[in-house]
């Protein structure tokens, strides 16, 4: 029985060096005095006020903190009061403005003119001024200038004493402000590599540069040795892994080891000892990432410090693997919105330090504030397959198959979909929802498995749970393409149940010791990569994939628009689609404009 009674919030932690990213309100004005412009203060600055309220109440740091909205001291209407709003939004750390105006007002003498924040302009539909004129003229001066913008505009004309937010406006701005902040987020921050290119696998060719260009990150590189280093030279805190070790034994269930012929058996001792230095291990690739001030107490002044890394990678496999604990439960347990110190922001981890899936985790995080998965796309499960190895005709959400998602072991344990939303459904929540029952549910469906010594012949241990089905999940990849640069994909679907014989007989064709999410992508039955579930899977680029909780396909879209990362394949609604106004400007094919959008403003950063 898990004991999860000291799990409370570990609540907000400062982990970077830098402070949260703000998001800068500019309400714009027509700056003709004597009579024009007192006419339209009021209901300008009630625009900026609106929409800073809305951004607040509905937009969160990933710590769980809203997101601060500041608002230019006062009304914008030349450009003398831009510079000094722009002197402003530098002061408070701004990072992402949208500009809001009922009225006509000057566009390039109000607009946005910093290179490196993200923009959007809101234009109310009213027609006693021309706020959509302005609109159109500031969009218009914004993709000339080579600053794109996105342009919110609502559907239906509103009064001009109405202060509401429509809600296809409301809707647009919330997605621009969750990408926006995305963005600002992933800028300064590291990407940490603990060790180098794992078995082959493209992926773990660490692109310093697509991370300098396309996210504006740094790479980070330290030698796995530095993990055999610190538990050799006991540089960690030993109060916590005192509490850790405990926790660990106490709530992480071993399974029946299963998989190890005798030759791989180990010993109850050597078992012991793995599961003592799999805790150290995270315990040091969590100091690693982000620094613990508690190594400086005891002297460690370098280490305490890590390595600001937002995102990390580790390459297990094999060197480290063929004589060392497998990553596996360091990767869970990070990647996890809990551990022995609590319920917490979980984490980013790669398996096989696979940094484009790790990148790609990073973006389902930053956008959902959930745990993010990590899984090998392992296979695709027809119906005929399914009928002819398990005699059960799929039905229901599987009567197309489904997609095999499964791990070497490094799933966040969210996955399980054991914590449970007010309606009783399966849900990865936002850490601060989470409830030590949720927790406790969560340990006690979950497994630790000794690894498979065949694959992993210094041991370790995996998650091994089977994901509820029914939960929506948003599956992102990010492919890298010679000559052309990243390149990103979605498909939105859901976990999909399956009889427990269905389960058991596929588990143990394959590798039972390692987390199961039965994942079925939504199709559409047209030509294309969403034809149906096969199809997806035939057209997915790498050997992994990156999900979190919900569809949020459209907020990837419009975070890799601001990103200047094209979209290769998604089955969002084209009406979701919210890029900014340039791409138009570049053809009506949405797939086309946005490579050429990309490649004509190239990334955020500089040259890749
Ligand atoms: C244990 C195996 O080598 C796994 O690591 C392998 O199947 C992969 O995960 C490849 O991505
Ligand atoms: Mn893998």
């Amino acid at each position: 029985m898990a004991n999860t009674n000291g799990m409370q919030s570990v609540g907000p932690e400062k982990r970077y060096a830098s402070s949260l990213p703000k998001i800068g309100i500019r309400p714009v004005i027509d700056g003709r005095q004597r009579g024009v412009r007192e006419s339209l203060e009021e209901q300008t600055m009630n625009m900026a006020k609106a929409a800073a309220k809305l951004i607040s109440e509905n937009v969160f740091h990933g710590t769980g903190e809203p997101v601060e909205c500041v608002i230019a001291d006062g009304t914008i209407g030349r450009v003398r009061e831009s510079a000094d709003c722009a002197e402003k939004f530098t002061k408070e750390g701004v990072a992402v403005t949208l500009t809001v105006t009922p009225c006509w007002c000057y566009g390039t003498e109000t607009f946005d003119m910093d290179p490196m924040t993200v923009k959007g302009v809101w234009g109310f539909n009213g027609t006693e001024r021309p706020g959509a004129v302005y609109l159109a003229a500031v969009l218009a001066a914004h993709t000339q200038k080579g600053l794109p913008a996105f342009g919110i505009y609502g559907r239906d004309v509103q009064d001009n004493d109405d202060t509401s937010i429509p809600e296809d406006v409301a809707e647009k701005i919330l997605r621009f402000a969750r990408a926006g902040l995305a963005v600002a987020t992933m800028r300064g921050k590291s990407y940490l590599s603990i060790g180098g290119m794992a078995m082959g696998i493209a992926g773990s060719i660490v692109d310093q540069d697509f991370l300098q260009s396309y996210l504006g990150m740094r790479s980070e590189v330290v030698d796995m040795c530095e993990i055999e280093r610190r538990i050799a030279e006991e540089i960690y805190d030993p109060e916590e892994y005192k509490k850790a070790i405990a926790w660990v034994k106490e709530n992480c269930i071993q399974a029946e080891d299963v998989a190890n012929p005798p030759e791989y058996q180990r010993s109850e001792e050597q078992l012991a000892k793995d599961w003592e230095y799999c805790t150290k291990m995270t315990m040091i690739a969590r100091d690693l990432m982000v620094g613990n001030k508690n190594l400086e107490k005891r002297g460690f002044k370098e280490e305490a410090l890590g390595h600001n890394a937002i995102c990390a990678g580790f390459q297990g496999q094999r060197q480290w693997t063929d004589h060392w604990p497998n990553g596996d439960f360091m990767e869970t347990m990070l990647n996890t919105s809990f551990d022995w110190n609590g319920i917490r922001e979980p984490y980013i981890m790669a398996t096989e330090n696979d940094h484009l899936n790790g990148i790609s985790m990073l973006f389902c995080k930053l956008l959902t504030n959930r745990a993010a998965i990590f899984s090998d796309v392992r296979t695709y499960w027809s119906p005929a397959s399914i009928e002819r190895v398990t005699g059960w005709k799929p039905e229901g959400l599987a009567k197309e198959g489904f997609i095999h998602l499964i791990n070497s072991g490094a799933t966040t344990l969210d996955a399980a979909g054991q914590m449970k939303n007010e309606k009783g459904e399966s849900e990865m929540k936002h850490y601060w929802e989470i409830t030590k029952e949720d927790v406790q549910n969560t340990l006690e469906h979950t497994r630790f498995s000794v690894a498979n010594g065949g694959y992993f012949r210094g041991g370790g241990y995996s998650s091994t749970f089977l994901s509820e089905g029914g939960m929506p999940l948003t599956m992102v990849r990010i492919n890298m393409v010679k000559g052309v640069g990243p390149v990103l994909q979605l498909a939105e679907g859901w976990t999909c149940e399956v009889p427990e014989n269905v389960f058991d007989i596929i588990n143990k064709r394959t590798d039972q010791t390692w987390p199961t999410t039965w994942f079925v992508p939504r199709t559409n039955g047209k030509e294309g990569p969403f034809k149906d579930v096969y199809s997806v899977m035939a057209n997915w680029g790498a050997n992994h994939g990156a999900l979190s909780y919900g569809h949020f396909g459209a907020d990837i879209i419009t975070l890799c628009a601001m990103l200047r990362i094209p979209v290769c394949m998604h089955n969002v609604e084209e009406d979701k689609i919210f890029r900014p106004s340039a791409w138009s400007m570049l053809g009506m094919d949405k797939e086309g404009a946005d490579y050429r959008a990309c490649s004509t403003f190239g990334p955020l950063y500089g040259k890749y």
